[in-house]
């Protein structure tokens, strides 16, 4: 796998995130290419980790073997308009855009396509990604492999049988880092407010949310049962929670998950209506 060509068409955020992971796990530089319209971001690339940049989306397929797009889903349509007629018949493209559905793509692409679409998350860079996957008919139980084994490279990979369930996925993991940051984000200001330097306040954070997810992983026991072990009755974590609970925090978290959820499936609406 280490020395599969793989493509990536769109060098932003989540594809640095991926190539970072992948070259981190050992994955050969020189076997990984990337395109993007940005010369700046295909630089910053090259620079740190010597991989092929272009700014031809078109050099990239013709170089790999695996070809996965990730630029925005507003502009994925008119990207792979560009690039269907170049992609060889069993040429397996991994879409990583949300919301962006398996119909649209083989309209957009050919019809014969094996296309795997899935739903990764920036934590891959520390290689400790979350990625759901999802194959259409036409990728073989090599190709499945093989993707599972690319996004493995860079955390945990699972398939979904259902690709409506992609749709939670984006909105659990996909979007998930953001609601850890906002947390951490929030919690940080308050510390400053309540006298610690930010330097001291960002640490403590940092390694508790680490020290939070590691015993999360390891422990048998369920978040509600983690929660109570923290929680000493009459003490001080008891006040914050109940200070949550009053302000409707599941309520809140539910809404957020559901609006996440729900423009995921508008916007497979929207690309499937205007192409
Ligand atoms: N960010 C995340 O946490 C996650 C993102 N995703 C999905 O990944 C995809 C990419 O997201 P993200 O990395 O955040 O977005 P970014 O905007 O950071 O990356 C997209 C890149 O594609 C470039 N680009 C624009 N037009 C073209 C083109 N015609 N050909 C080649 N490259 C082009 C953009 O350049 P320029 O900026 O100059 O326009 C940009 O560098 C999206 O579809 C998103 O849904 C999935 C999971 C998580
Ligand atoms: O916000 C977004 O649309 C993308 C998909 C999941 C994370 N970022």
């Amino acid at each position: 796998m280490k020395t599969t060509k793989i493509g990536f068409i769109g060098g932003g955020n989540m594809a640095a995130s991926l190539l970072n992971g992948l070259v981190a796990s050992g994955h050969e530089p020189k076997q990984l290419w990337v395109s993007d319209i940005n010369p700046e971001t295909l630089a910053n690339l090259s620079a740190n980790l010597n991989i092929n940049v272009t700014q031809s989306n078109k050099e990239v397929i013709a170089a790999v073997d695996v070809v996965v797009l990730a630029v925005k889903p507003q502009i994925l349509a008119q990207v792979a308009k560009e690039i269907c007629h170049c992609l060889q018949p069993n040429q397996m493209v991994v879409s990583i855009a949300a919301g962006i559905t398996q119909a649209s793509l083989r309209k957009w692409l050919c019809p014969e396509t094996p296309i795997v679409r899935c739903m990764p998350n920036t934590p891959a860079l520390v290689l400790t990604g979350a990625t759901a996957l999802h194959a259409n008919d036409r990728v073989s139980p090599e190709q499945r492999d093989l993707a599972e084994t690319i996004l493995r490279a860079v955390g945990i990979a699972l398939w979904v049988q259902n690709e409506s369930e992609l749709d939670a996925v984006t909105a659990v993991s996909g979007s998930g880092p953001a609601y850890f940051f906002l947390l951490m984000e929030a919690m940080e200001k308050v510390a400053v407010e309540l006298g610690l330097s930010e330097a001291t306040a960002r640490l403590l954070i940092q390694q508790t949310a680490l020290g939070a997810a590691k015993i999360a992983l390891e422990s048998p026991e369920s978040p509600g049962e983690l929660r109570r072990r923290v929680t000493s009755p009459g003490g001080t974590t008891q006040q914050a929670i109940e200070t949550f609970e009053r302000g409707g925090f599941d309520e809140l978290v539910s809404l957020a998950l559901h609006a996440a959820r729900d423009r995921s499936i508008e916007m497979s609406k929207q690309m499937e209506a205007n192409t």
